[in-house]
């Protein structure tokens, strides 16, 4: 059996008791560690703070893992109990969908355990979950690589008045280029894109416009380290949360559509006043 297997978005307290009880039945048990993050991180400490709780050890599975060897994860769930860990629900990235219809191809039994995810815990601001529009993801730009793909999406969720929930870019073991070059394994320092970075691309790529969906003055909701007992919300124009730092990751940004007043009541308690 696979267990697939939500961490919720704080510390290793914030699993359910479901959950706790698929883990500690499983004889083996993996760890997403390269779209999301608890709010300790992935520190030897943070790692063994799980290990703890939860009385199993914990193999760190990265993307090339994944990728490269879910066969073997997948295999051994075959006669045995297989537990993987993601950090927030299993379903709040697009990722973990692949390894599930892996799983079921061949035949193997999946249980999912839900938890809280960014996707919901925004909801934390006062902007209806229901009214947003499609999600955006927002790159790292690079000198030669500056994506906008994410700009028309912000545009028809104006259109139609709806909020847009930026997730920002998580670089974890990227391998750094001379090392793709040479075919070596060496690995880029891992990187959280700021709502500081987001808003600057974001407004690189608008400025482009000619009739701009957002600019500097537009309300916005930035969000960091939701779940965590030092979580940061502030409401405020693009311009105003550019100046805030909002800390360590991970961070996202809600670009607020047409508001209702209660919605407007609730982004009051967390509105800049500089
Ligand atoms: C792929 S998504 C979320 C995946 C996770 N499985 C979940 O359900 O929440 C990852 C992105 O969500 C945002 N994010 C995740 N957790 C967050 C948190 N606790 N606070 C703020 N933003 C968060 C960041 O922008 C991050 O790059």
């Amino acid at each position: 059996m696979l267990y697939i297997i939500g961490l919720g978005l704080g510390d290793e307290t914030d699993i359910t008791l479901k959950g706790l009880e698929a883990v500690r039945k499983c004889q083996k048990v993996y760890m997403e560690a390269y779209t999301s993050l608890l709010s300790f991180g992935l520190s030897t400490d943070g790692l063994s703070n799980l290990e703890k709780l939860y009385g199993k050890s914990i193999t760190l599975a990265d993307r090339e893992m994944v990728e490269e060897k879910a066969d073997d994860i997948l295999s051994d769930s075959r006669d045995a109990d297989v537990a993987f860990l993601i950090v927030g629900d299993p379903f709040g990235a697009t990722t973990h969908t692949d390894l599930v219809v892996r799983a079921k191809k061949m035949g193997i039994e999946v249980k999912i355990v839900h938890n809280a995810s960014v996707m919901n815990a925004i909801g934390i601001c006062g902007l209806q979950l229901y009214r947003y529009g499609e999600t955006v993801s927002i790159p790292f730009f690079t000198e030669t690589w500056r994506p906008d793909s994410f700009y028309e999406k912000i545009e028809k969720n104006k259109e139609m008045g709806l909020h847009t929930l930026c997730l920002l870019d998580i670089r974890v073991k990227e391998p750094s280029l001379e090392a793709l070059c040479r075919g070596k394994k060496i690995y880029e320092p891992s990187r959280y894109m700021t709502i500081n970075t987001g808003i600057e691309q974001l407004l690189e790529i608008g400025q482009a416009r000619e009739e701009p969906a957002y600019t500097e003055d537009t309300e916005c909701v930035g969000f960091a380290r939701l779940g965590s007992e030092d979580q940061m919300i502030v409401a405020g124009t693009m311009r105003q949360l550019q100046n805030i730092d909002f800390g360590a990751p991970l961070h996202c940004l809600v670009i607020v559509g047409k508001t209702h007043p209660l919605e407007e009541e609730m982004l009051d308690f967390y509105r800049c006043r500089t």
